[in-house]
């Protein structure tokens, strides 16, 4: 069997408050809240792999915290790996496959529409984080 597709992505925080990505793109998708990142390629390390996409999709640096414990299936073949990360330059832009970026405080979390496979993930994020 093959080993299925890594798509990595970012709990990026500041301030007490969590970067939502909306997605434009592909039809199925759009308009729906996911933590940004994207697909790790062959060979590519997933924390670089992050960092890149990072970079690519929002216009940033960043460093990676923490990996959040947990993977979560997508479509399938996909799996979804998270890190808790930190801003390090630039402010977050939507350049690609986002149409609008939101920071949530704790109380808003909830007031996105995730993506259903993100459900999850953002609860470990969250949980990750209690004291
Ligand atoms: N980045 C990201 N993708 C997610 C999340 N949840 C989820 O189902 N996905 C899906 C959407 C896409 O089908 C896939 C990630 O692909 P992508 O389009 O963001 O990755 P990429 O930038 O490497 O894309 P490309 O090179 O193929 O254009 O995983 C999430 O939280 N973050």
């Amino acid at each position: 069997m093959t080993e299925p597709t890594v798509v990595v992505a970012a709990a990026l925080q500041e301030s007490g408050r969590l970067l939502a990505a909306r997605r434009s793109a592909p039809p199925e998708l759009a308009g729906r809240w996911e933590l940004p990142g994207g697909k790790v390629e062959p060979g590519e390390d997933p924390k670089r792999a992050l960092v890149r996409e990072l970079r690519e999709e929002l216009g940033i640096g960043a460093e990676l915290v923490a990996p959040v414990p947990g993977e979560w299936p997508l479509k399938p073949g996909y799996v979804l790996r998270v890190w808790t990360a930190r801003l390090l330059s630039g402010r977050p832009r939507p350049l690609e496959d986002h149409d609008e970026l939101r920071w949530l405080g704790p109380d808003e979390i909830w007031s996105v529409d995730w993506l259903d496979q993100d459900v999850p993930a953002v609860k470990a994020v969250l949980a990750a984080q209690q004291p």
